[in-house]
């Protein structure tokens, strides 16, 4: 079998210290592979954005092992990290995050500049990538002439432009109508068939359906149907879309 895209053993995250501690990932095994695409689903709290936070290098892992196409994230220092997170890895955010200042192109240029690539062929790039979310005549606009749709779909080129090989979403239909969540949906869906590797956080079912499997935390732990510790070997193991783990 091919080496996972994304790795997790035994992951652990503790927010806070002392009383205040929150265990918010208690021993997490994860493997996403290329052309897969993971929902993780789960109450508010359970450990999602914790989950895709770590998965992303934006958090390290108290205890266990987070590896990026067969290389550990310990082992990597800040700049590495950065750097391989600009390079392999897309994040769509609840919120967009997307700059004000500048237009949709080069919101979505931005990590290929900062990663070295020159303005040319960072605006190329940007190009095919808005019209893979089809708004490539929205190239020159800014967020704030845009709808939340448009905003998003802006975010979701910005997350898969350069070819990145695990795309992270979370929540990416949150401010969507139905329509525009198949949409992007369907945008997801097509980078994974194209071979990336996706994990997406979704509170809905409908959504979730277009993952090859679903897990499901509870407390900072993945739980099987039942709602018990679900055991690593069902959770590595590929199943049918839409499949539970
Ligand atoms: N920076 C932080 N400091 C302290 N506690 C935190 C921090 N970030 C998250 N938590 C806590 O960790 C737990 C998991 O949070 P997380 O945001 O990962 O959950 P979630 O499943 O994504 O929730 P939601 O669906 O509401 O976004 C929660 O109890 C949360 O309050």
């Amino acid at each position: 079998m091919t080496t996972p895209v994304l790795s997790l053993r035994a992951v652990t995250r503790t927010h806070g210290a002392g009383e205040n501690a929150v265990h918010a990932l208690d021993g997490v095994d994860l493997d996403v592979r290329a052309g897969e695409l993971v929902a993780v689903m789960g109450p508010s709290g359970s450990g999602k954005s914790t989950l895709l936070n770590i998965a992303g290098g934006l958090d390290t892992a108290d205890a266990g092992v987070v590896e990026i196409a067969g290389t550990p994230m310990s082992g990597l220092g800040p700049k590495q990290r950065a750097a391989l997170r600009r390079r392999e890895i897309g994040y769509v955010f609840q919120d967009f995050n997307l700059v004000p200042a500048l237009t949709a192109a080069e919101n979505v240029a931005l990590p290929l500049e900062l990663d070295g690539v020159s303005a040319r062929r960072a605006r190329k790039a940007a190009l095919v990538a808005l019209g893979e979310v089809e708004i490539p005549e929205l190239a020159d606009r800014f967020p704030d002439d845009m709808s939340g749709g448009q905003r998003q779909r802006v975010a979701i080129a910005r997350a898969l432009v350069g070819r990145r090989s695990l795309v992270l979403a979370d929540e990416p239909t949150g401010a969507l109508d139905s329509v525009t969540g198949e949409a992007v949906m369907g945008v997801l869906r097509a980078r994974v068939d194209a071979g990336a590797a996706g994990l997406l956080v979704t509170h809905e079912p409908r959504f979730a359906a277009w993952a090859d499997r679903t897990i499901f935390l509870r407390d900072g732990v993945v739980v099987d149907g039942t709602g018990r510790r679900a055991d690593a070997e069902s959770l590595l193991a590929a199943s049918p879309r839409g499949g539970t783990a």
